[in-house]
């Protein structure tokens, strides 16, 4: 559906550089929900706006369906931009206009019969649960509401691709759960291509199917989301993922008894249901003491994370982590003693 290519991008203000994106390559399928997670100033807005073109590549390709889009002529990008709604962090709506005109106006423009915009207006107000409001003004909205109007907007010339620019960062938890739970409907009542930037695992966990990981313009990592959660490379994923972890293990705070190992646990899919850690204090030497856990929900699967003390004679202690190993269980020692 998008093959990013050789794509890079460099901001020139007065004498300094600011090198956006270094030689991105990516491939986007159809109908997956694609994100891109990044900290702060690491590329994001930037690569997203580079594929409906609101910025402009320095060098390389970015082809959507085929269409190569920066060599398009300025009527064709805007052409080409009916295929491709996309939504924005403060949801920029018009504050003049109702709700009904915000979602009508690229109907308008496109010079849509009034008949048809109603209808359409109508359908698109139902879909995202605000037909109630079809008169009333954004400032008479919730964060919530505005992004359905602008969702809803978004979707008014019925594009195959969606691009979320930090869709949900301003919102509350619960609303981003909404908004995000809606965005998983559309797109698969829809047969959307949804690709999102965030700065928060959170939204990635929630609704994507892979996952690619931007620092500093480059992307260090990509792949499913299950398998960037269970086994990541970049040292940056690690820090988006294992925050909560590490920070449950510092909070541990736990003096270590003599010949026992701290050792951080992860369990994908399968292997989280199997009895485990029963199996290894029958059949092992060892005592097993559990000090936290947690389970983490992807959109596929669950991944479970797991701190246990173990205790016991040093080849019991490597027998029982050879024996994770080979049932899927990944382990990490975090301290031996
Ligand atoms: N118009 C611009 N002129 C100059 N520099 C820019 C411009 N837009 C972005 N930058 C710089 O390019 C780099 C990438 O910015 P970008 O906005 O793409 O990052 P981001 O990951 O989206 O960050 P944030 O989450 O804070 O929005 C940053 O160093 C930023 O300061």
């Amino acid at each position: 559906m998008i093959k990013i290519r050789n794509v890079s991008k460099v901001y020139k203000s007065q004498d300094k550089r600011i090198i956006a994106l270094r030689d991105i390559n990516l491939d986007i399928n159809k109908k997956e929900i694609f994100g891109v997670i990044g900290l702060s100033g690491a590329g994001k807005s930037t690569l997203i706006r580079t594929i409906n073109r609101l910025e402009e590549v320095d060098k390389g390709q970015i082809i959507v369906d085929g269409v190569d889009i920066t060599s398009l002529t300025k009527k064709e990008l805007l052409n080409q931009r009916k295929n491709i709604g996309m939504i924005f962090q403060h949801f920029d709506l018009l504050s003049s206009k109702t709700v009904f005109d915000n979602i009508a106006f690229p109907l308008q423009i496109s010079k849509v019969n009034k008949q048809i915009i109603y209808k359409k207006v109508n359908d698109l107000l139902e879909l995202v649960g605000l037909s109630d409001k079809k008169y009333a003004y954004p400032s008479q909205l919730s964060g919530g509401q505005k992004q359905r109007v602008a969702i809803a907007r978004a979707l008014a010339n019925d594009p195959n691709l969606l691009l979320c620019d930090e869709a949900t960062s301003a919102l509350d938890p619960e609303t981003t759960k909404s908004i995000l739970l809606l965005l998983k409907n559309l797109q698969q009542t829809l047969g959307l291509t949804v690709v999102l930037i965030t700065h928060e695992m959170e939204v990635v966990k929630r609704i994507c199917d892979r996952v690619a990981v931007i620092s500093d313009g480059l992307i260090v990592e990509s792949g499913k989301v299950d398998d960037v959660f269970f086994s990541p490379q970049a040292d940056i994923t690690k820090r988006f993922i294992g925050a909560i972890h590490n920070e449950d293990i510092d909070e541990i705070n736990i003096k270590l008894k003599k010949n026992s190992k701290l050792v951080k646990l992860s369990f994908i899919g399968d292997s989280a249901k199997k009895p485990i850690i029963s199996h290894l204090i029958r059949n092992y030497k060892v005592d097993i003491n559990i000090l936290s856990g947690n389970i983490d929900k992807l959109t596929t699967t669950s991944i479970g994370n797991l701190t246990i003390q173990i205790n016991g004679d040093i080849n019991e202690i490597n027998s029982s982590l050879t024996h994770l190993s080979e049932n899927g269980v990944k382990w990490e020692v975090i301290e031996n003693v």
